[in-house]
C-alpha cells in the first residue's frame, strides 16, 4: 500500500513557503450570544489570537460561522429563528458580507486583511474544483491576506450542504498543507460525556486514533446555534489526521488558545494525533471528500488481495454491484456481509461491471478494463 502513504513534508500542497499553516475554525456556539446575534467580542479576541500567531510567522486560516446569526438582527427575525431551509438561505446571503464586516474590522485593528472565500461540497468533490480552490487559497497566504472561510449557504444543495463548518475545516486544513486544525467551541474540547446530560464529564486530553469507542461519546450540537456537536468535530479530526495534521479542540474562551495549540501544550484541551502514514491527496479526496454512488460488492479473497496486499480490484473478485455509476464515479466497496472497508474510482459503469462480474481476466470481453478499480484509485478505509 506504498502508493496510499504521502511524500514526507506535509499533507496535500505541504507548508507553504516553508512556514507553518494552522487552520481555526470558530464556531457559531462561540461566536453568538444567547439571543443568537454575532458576539464582536468573541471575533475581537480570535482576531487578536490570529494577529500573535501572525506575528511569530504562522500562517493562518480562519474559518468563520455565523452568516445567518448575522442576517437574522437585520431582517427583524431575531426573535423566531424561521426554520425553511430557503428562508435560511436567504437570511445567510445578507449576513455573510456583515460577517466579514465583523472579521475586517477586527484584523484591520492588528493591520490584518481578511480575504472571503466560500466553499460548497462540490468544490472539493470535483477535482478540478478543488485544485483552483487550493490554488486560490495558496495564493491568498502568499499575499500575507488571512482567508475567512464558510460553506456557501446561500446556494448550497439541502440534499448535499455540510451544514457544519468542522468538516470543511478540516478539508482546507489538508488544501492548505496546515500542521495544525483548531476547532473552537464552547466546551473545552471532548469530554468523556456530553456535559449537557452528565454534569462530571471530564476532559479527554489526547486522542490517538478516532475510533467507534470514541465516536460513541459525542453527541450532537449543544445548541440550537450550532451544528453537528462533538461528532462533526471528530469527523474533521479524523479527516486530519489522515491527512498528516493535528487538531485541537479547545475553548474559544481559553486565554491564548490558538498559540497553546500550535505549541502542542498539554490541556490545551483534546488534541488528536496525525497518522504517521497518512493518505496521498488524491486517496484523501476519494475517502473523505467525493461521495459514493453506489457500492461494489467483493468475495472474500478480493477483500483480501486488496486489504492486505495493496492489489487492485479485478472482475474475477466481484459478487455484485448496487446503485448507479458510470465510469470514474466513486463507489463504496463492501464484502458480502455488507461490510465496507474501501472506496475507490470505478473504471466501469454498474451494467457493464454486472455484466462481467465473477469473470476472470481472460475470458473477458475485449475492450474491457482489466481492473474494476484500480489500485491508485482505492483506499482501504479505517475499521
Ligand atoms: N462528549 C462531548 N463533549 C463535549 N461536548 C459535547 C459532547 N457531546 C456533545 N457535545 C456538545 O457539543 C457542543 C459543541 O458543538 P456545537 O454546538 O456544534 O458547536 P460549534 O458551534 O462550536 O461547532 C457542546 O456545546 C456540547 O453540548
Ligand atoms: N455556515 C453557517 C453555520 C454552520 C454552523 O453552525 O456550523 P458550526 O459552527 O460548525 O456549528 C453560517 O455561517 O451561518
Amino acid at each position: 500500500m506504498t502508493s496510499d502513504v504521502a511524500a514526507p513534508g506535509g499533507a496535500g500542497t505541504g507548508p507553504v513557503g516553508g512556514r507553518r499553516t494552522v487552520v481555526v475554525k470558530v464556531g457559531s456556539s462561540s461566536l453568538t450570544d444567547e439571543a443568537g446575534a454575532i458576539d464582536e467580542d468573541a471575533v475581537a479576541k480570535v482576531c487578536a489570537e490570529i494577529a500573535t500567531a501572525r506575528a511569530a510567522g504562522h500562517r493562518v486560516v480562519a474559518v468563520s460561522s455565523g452568516a445567518i446569526a448575522s442576517g437574522l438582527p437585520v431582517l427583524g427575525l431575531d426573535g423566531a429563528r424561521p426554520r425553511d431551509p430557503v428562508t435560511l438561505q436567504a437570511v445567510s446571503a445578507v449576513g455573510q458580507s456583515r460577517l466579514m464586516g465583523v472579521w475586517d474590522r477586527h484584523l484591520a485593528a492588528h493591520d490584518l486583511v481578511g480575504g472571503q472565500v466560500l466553499l460548497a461540497p462540490l468544490d472539493f468533490a470535483v477535482r478540478d474544483q478543488y485544485l483552483h480552490a487550493r490554488a486560490t487559497l495558496g495564493r491568498l497566504l502568499e499575499l500575507d491576506v488571512v482567508p475567512i472561510v464558510n460553506e456557501n449557504d446561500a446556494i448550497a444543495d439541502d440534499e448535499i450542504r455540510f451544514g457544519d463548518n468542522d468538516r470543511i475545516a478540516a478539508l482546507v486544513a489538508h488544501l492548505v498543507g496546515a500542521e495544525a486544525l483548531v476547532l473552537l467551541t464552547d466546551t473545552p474540547g471532548l469530554l468523556t460525556a456530553d456535559p449537557r446530560f452528565d454534569s462530571d464529564a471530564s476532559l479527554i486530553e489526547e486522542i490517538l486514533e478516532v475510533d467507534q469507542h470514541m465516536e460513541a461519546l459525542a453527541g450532537g450540537a449543544g445548541t440550537a446555534r450550532g451544528s453537528g456537536g462533538m461528532a462533526t468535530k471528530l469527523a474533521a479530526a479524523k479527516i486530519a489526521s489522515w491527512s498528516g495534521v493535528r487538531t485541537v479542540i479547545a475553548a474559544a474562551d481559553r486565554p491564548g488558545v490558538v498559540a497553546d495549540a500550535m505549541a502542542d501544550v498539554a490541556g490545551v484541551g483534546t488534541v488528536v494525533r496525525p497518522r504517521t502514514r497518512r493518505l496521498t491527496a488524491r486517496k484523501l479526496w476519494i475517502a473523505f471528500a467525493v461521495g459514493s454512488s453506489g457500492t461494489v460488492v467483493v468475495d472474500a479473497g478480493a477483500r483480501r488481495a486488496l486489504e492486505a496486499d495493496g492489489r487492485s480490484l479485478l472482475p474475477a473478485g466481484v459478487r455484485g454491484a448496487e446503485g448507479r455509476f458510470a465510469p470514474g464515479a466513486a463507489v463504496e466497496v463492501a464484502d458480502e456481509d455488507g461490510a465496507v472497508f474501501a472506496k475507490g474510482i470505478v473504471a466501469l459503469g454498474v451494467e457493464a461491471l454486472r455484466s462481467v462480474a465473477g469473470v476472470r481476466t481472460a475470458d473477458l470481453p475485449e475492450g474491457t478494463p482489466h481492473e474494476v478499480i484500480h489500485r491508485d484509485d482505492l483506499v482501504v478505509l479505517p475499521a
